[in-house]
């Protein structure tokens, strides 16, 4: 029998979340074109999945599901080696003895350019994916240290949960959080650049002249309140110092948060660099009555939950 004969596919499927930056503090513009940040990341119940398939050929291909929630002819992915998930598999191949061709096929329901880290969930489950594909065999840390050269937000995806982000967000300490609080994303049909909602921000505080310090901690509050559940304490100290610059850049979010507020919304916050709008409901019965109202408003509206856990493998198919 020839190789190609003996070859043996194999499909691997992962699940990673998206996130809501329930805080995140920017410090000032660094010269490496960072800036250094205080987060605290809450992954929710809306995820991407990544079916990995080792395939004969060497190389890596990409494709969207047709199980995407999300229009896949409105949105720009690229589908090549500027995907995250493609570089994602390029770096676990240069650390993999076993590295085989592979086909990533994703499923996309995290809104894209949307603040809410969806490419950097897909980045997360790639790295997972192809760690059990190839038997690559590395701890948990190695692909979060992987994770950190992909993306500021990959290493939360693999992670999830709550969790703090110091540094570039990239540096992480998991918070205890069991109780659940119960959230409304209102999705923009459009998306925001990131570096231009951190330019954007740069370009206000230069304006005002405003020196802000290095970010060095979160409010502790923030912390109790989600260890607890306790939406009505969590409501009074969301903080996305982004939120402006996003603002700026599409006025609408003002009227969105406002509309939220008006309709039951006991707080409403743009998720990291925007445009989602993450709305805070005191339960999930009333996220669900939430979201209902953001639809009959016009809006594209999702209730979901956090904080819930990080990428993990959902199958592992010898085909
Ligand atoms: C704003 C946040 C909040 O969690 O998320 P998103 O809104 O993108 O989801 C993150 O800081 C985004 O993380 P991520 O999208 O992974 O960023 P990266 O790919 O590492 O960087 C993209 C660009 O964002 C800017 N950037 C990112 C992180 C950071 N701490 N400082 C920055 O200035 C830089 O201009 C960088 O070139
Ligand atoms: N797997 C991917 N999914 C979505 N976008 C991706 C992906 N890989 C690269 N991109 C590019 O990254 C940009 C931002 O991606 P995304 O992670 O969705 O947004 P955000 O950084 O706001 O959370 C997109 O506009 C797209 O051009």
């Amino acid at each position: 029998m020839s190789a190609a004969g003996r070859f043996a596919a194999r499909t691997v499927r992962v699940k990673a979340p998206g996130k809501v930056n329930v805080s995140l503090a920017v410090g000032p513009l660094r010269p490496d074109g960072y800036h250094s940040v205080a987060s605290v990341y809450l992954a929710v119940s809306l995820y991407e999945e990544v079916a990995a398939t080792s395939t004969a050929a060497p190389g890596i291909s990409i494709s969207l599901s047709p199980e995407s929630t999300l229009d896949l002819d409105a949105v720009d992915i690229p589908l090549d080696s500027n995907n995250l998930a493609y570089k994602a598999a390029a770096i676990m191949a240069d650390v993999s003895e076993h590295a085989t061709g592979v086909h990533l096929e994703i499923t996309k329901r995290v809104p894209v350019a949307g603040g809410m880290g969806g490419g950097s969930a897909d980045a997360a489950a790639t790295l997972l994916a192809c760690d059990a594909l190839w038997n690559s065999g590395l701890s948990r840390e190695e692909l979060a240290h992987l994770a950190s050269e992909l993306g500021a937000d990959v290493p939360f995806s693999l992670l999830g949960g709550t969790a703090v982000g110091l540094g570039l967000g990239d540096e992480l300490s998991p918070a205890l959080a069991k109780a659940q609080t119960h959230w409304v994303l209102v999705v923009a049909d459009y998306g925001l650049s990131t570096p231009e909602v951190y330019r954007t921000l740069d370009r206000l505080r230069g304006a005002e002249g405003i020196e802000s310090g290095e970010p060095t901690g979160v409010d502790p509050r923030i912390l109790a309140a989600l260890r607890g559940g306790d939406a009505e304490s969590l409501s009074r100290v969301l903080v996305n110092d982004l939120q402006r610059a996003s603002i700026e850049l599409s006025p609408a979010l003002r009227d969105t948060l406002g509309i939220g507020e008006s309709h039951g919304a006991i707080a409403g916050i743009v998720s990291g660099s925007g445009p989602t709008v993450a709305l805070l409901a005191d339960d999930s019965i009333a996220a669900e009555a939430l979201a209902e109202d953001m639809q009959r408003y016009g809006h594209t509206a999702l209730a979901v939950h956090g904080p819930v856990p990080g990428a993990r493998i959902i199958s592992d198919t010898l085909l």
